[in-house]
């Protein structure tokens, strides 16, 4: 993946603007659209707790809300304060979002850091997963 390096060094820098008042758990996101553009996320967190949007969520809203639709890879990186984690993964709701605008066999996720990482699909991370063309099933 040629342009591993990149996308995390865009998401390492995405993850400065990370507002974290409550968890002080830092994540960044830079998103690679088919068109070429790179849409940088940070978590945004919220004293409710639950209006809190992750990294990569903020950065397929940018992105999509800039008329993208498709999308090639995304890199994700987090850990707590200064500190890196080696492995950040992406959560639940975050990897349902992916699946409605990504090819799960396509769509790449770059996890890990600058120093060391690791590519995986949407599908080996969302096995299942349920997606638009679940909706039109029909058993009649
Ligand atoms: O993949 C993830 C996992 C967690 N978070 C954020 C949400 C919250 O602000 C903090 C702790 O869960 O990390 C993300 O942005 N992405
Ligand atoms: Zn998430």
């Amino acid at each position: 993946m040629e342009n591993a390096r990149e996308l995390i060094s865009a998401a390492v820098s995405a993850r400065e603007m990370a507002y974290t008042p409550y968890s002080n758990f830092k994540v960044g996101a830079a998103l690679l659209s088919k068109s070429g553009r790179i849409y940088k996320g940070c978590n945004i967190e919220n004293a409710a707790f639950t209006p809190t949007n992750c990294a990569e969520r903020t950065a397929f809203f940018k992105a999509v809300s800039e008329g993208e639709l498709a999308f090639e890879c995304i890199a994700i990186v987090g850990g707590k304060g200064d500190e890196l984690e080696e492995f950040c993964a992406p959560c639940g709701v975050c990897r349902q979002v992916m699946m409605e605008f990504c090819d799960p066999d396509e769509f790449k996720i770059i996890l890990g850091t600058p120093e060391k990482w690791h590519v995986y699909t949407l599908r080996e991370l969302l096995p299942f997963g349920f997606g638009k063309q679940d909706l039109e099933k029909s058993h009649d």
